[in-house]
């Protein structure tokens, strides 16, 4: 699977997709194209509603959009890829409440693989997670952000060389949730992965992420695709503190206020039925033509 390197590792051309429900039609993505290159961490920053999900559900086969393409590894997406691993908000829901930690994780894997196999891979993603010790508790025994690691070892266990995640620590407090940050950048090391992640905390966008694309209200654009300039090595104090992090935190800011001011959206959930147009463009910084605003900040 890592052996054809050649081409990025996602590719998101013009795609478009629209909810139709009776008469009326809520347009959510309309044209937006994206790339990302594989060992990228990008976050996807948007406002509540922009349709951050839905592309992210086009990337893991859930949706086919209704025109343009999606290509992971230069192949066009057609149902669930290979290498996959997908991280949803709502741990919750997504562990199954009557099996242990260790059945949980093992059921994201293949079922031709050995039992052995299964067996290691659950183990070594558990360890990964710092989880090894609660391999035969029951997911109510656990705690929110317990209940997410074990999610995010079921991804792990697959191997996949592409994750996805969209709003994976939105449910839990502060502390938890920095924990699970670290967790992440590390084990995107460890395991090689490419990460695509969907937030709109813009903070843990830059925190986490080697790109952030800024999103506009729907139908979702991007507006902005900044470069974090900051050393892989993440630390939620100074890299927090470093100035690339605060001045990258108020353009992000910026960017997404005037996409909300200049679409009326309040909060995200603009009226359906329309068709509408692109998103807004900002037009400050370095742009090249395409209406994407490009900054790369040094370390
Ligand atoms: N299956 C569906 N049928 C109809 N409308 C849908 C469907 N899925 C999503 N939508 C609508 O599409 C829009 C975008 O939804 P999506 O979940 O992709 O946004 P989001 O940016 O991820 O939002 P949030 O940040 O609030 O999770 C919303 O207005 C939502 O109501």
């Amino acid at each position: 699977m890592r052996g054809d390197l050649v081409g990025s590792m996602v590719e998101v051309d013009d795609v478009a997709v629209a909810f139709r429900d009776g008469r009326s039609t809520t347009t959510v993505l309309d044209g937006l194209s994206l790339h990302v290159e594989r060992d990228e961490v990008v976050c996807l920053l948007g406002p509540s509603g922009c349709g951050k999900s839905t592309l992210l559900r086009c990337l893991a086969g859930l949706r086919a959009p209704d025109r343009g393409e999606v290509r992971l590894r230069g192949e066009p997406v057609r149902g669930v890829p290979d290498g996959l691993g997908v991280v949803f908000q709502d741990y919750g829901r997504s562990l199954l409440p009557w099996s242990t930690v260790a059945r949980n994780v093992e059921f994201g894997l293949a079922a031709d693989l050995d039992r052995s196999t299964r067996r290691a891979r659950t183990e070594e993603a558990l360890e990964a997670v710092g989880l090894a010790d609660a391999a035969g508790r029951r997911p109510g025994q656990l705690s929110g952000g317990m209940q997410q690691r074990v999610a995010i070892a079921r991804a792990l266990a697959r191997r996949p060389d592409l994750l996805l995640m969209d709003e994976p620590f939105a449910s839990v407090d502060a502390l938890t949730r920095a924990d699970l940050e670290d967790l992440l950048v590390r084990v995107r090391r460890e395991y090689a992965m490419t990460v695509v992640l969907v937030t709109h905390d813009i903070d843990e966008s830059i925190y986490l992420a080697d790109r952030v694309v800024v999103l506009s209200p729907r139908p979702a654009a991007v507006v902005a695709d900044l470069a974090v300039g900051l050393p892989r090595e993440r630390d939620q104090i100074a890299t927090r503190e470093s100035e690339v992090f605060v001045h990258l935190r108020a353009q992000a800011a910026e960017l997404l206020r005037s996409g909300l001011s200049r679409s009326g959206a309040h909060h995200g959930h603009p009226g359906v039925g329309e068709r509408g147009e692109r998103g807004p463009v900002v037009g400050v910084g370095d742009d090249p033509g395409d209406g994407v605003q490009r900054e790369h900040l040094e370390r």
